[in-house]
């Protein structure tokens, strides 16, 4: 089962997808492999330290090589085995990122097409106020949070996660405003119970 957890900058992504993994390993027994993209491959270190310089179609391109690998050399293999796949990041950021980037939503898809659909991708979102308390006391900033905010992000989430449903993703929006991270993936697990009870067990 591959889960990817999305939202804007700062909503509490990577903190989400660790606490459910943790949840996960311990109410299924089952292993879990939790990753990000950008990957942690050379390829995808190699975009987090180019950000400031690719940009545009290049930076669409390049990203969605990152997936495509991502895919065949560490999802697929790792859901063949039976391990949950969660991903901080995942089709529908670059749908947001790129879009901030002047790249066309339509063109953005036409590189992605083809990846995995996810089991089900977890879309965060929360009030852009408390998200851009949080984007404020961070030592640095990348390029592409510094250009959009955390409104626009909002804004553009929500649209592709309608282009998304156009073409029969299972998704989930999860309402994160006053929830501590526990309480987020509680409601995550709440969502996930059904499609938990349908695998076999460990
Ligand atoms: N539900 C929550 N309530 C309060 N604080 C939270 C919540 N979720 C995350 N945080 C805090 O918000 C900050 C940003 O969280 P995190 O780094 O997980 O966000 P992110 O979406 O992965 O960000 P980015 O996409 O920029 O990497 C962290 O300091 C984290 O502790
Ligand atoms: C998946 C994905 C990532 N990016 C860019 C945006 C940021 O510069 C980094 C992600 O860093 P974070 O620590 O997760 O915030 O990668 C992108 O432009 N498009 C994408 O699809």
């Amino acid at each position: 089962m591959l889960i990817v957890i999305e939202g804007p900058n700062g909503v509490g992504k990577t903190t989400v997808a660790g606490l459910l993994a943790e949840r996960l390993r311990h109410r299924t027994g089952q292993p879990v492999h939790l990753t990000t993209e950008p990957t942690r491959t050379r390829l995808g270190e190699l975009l987090r330290e180019a950000e400031a310089v690719i940009h545009g179609r290049a930076l669409a391109l390049a990203i969605a090589a990152d997936r495509t690998m991502h895919v065949e050399d560490e999802i697929i293999p790792a859901l063949d085995s039976g391990t949950i796949v969660i991903s901080d990041r995942y089709v529908q950021s670059s749908l947001v990122l790129q879009r901030v980037d002047a790249v066309d939503l339509r063109e953005i898809w036409s590189y992605n097409r083809y990846v995995l659909q996810p089991a089900i991708s977890v879309y965060l979102v929360d009030d852009p106020r408390v998200i851009a308390t949080r984007l404020a006391v961070r030592r640095r900033l990348t390029r592409l949070e510094a250009t959009g905010t955390p409104a626009r992000e909002l804004q553009l989430y929500d649209q592709a996660f309608d282009f998304l449903k156009r073409q029969s993703w299972h998704q989930v929006k999860i309402d994160c405003r006053n929830r501590d991270p526990d309480q987020v993936v509680c409601a995550i697990l709440d969502t996930l119970t059904p499609m938990l009870a349908r695998r076999p067990a460990a």
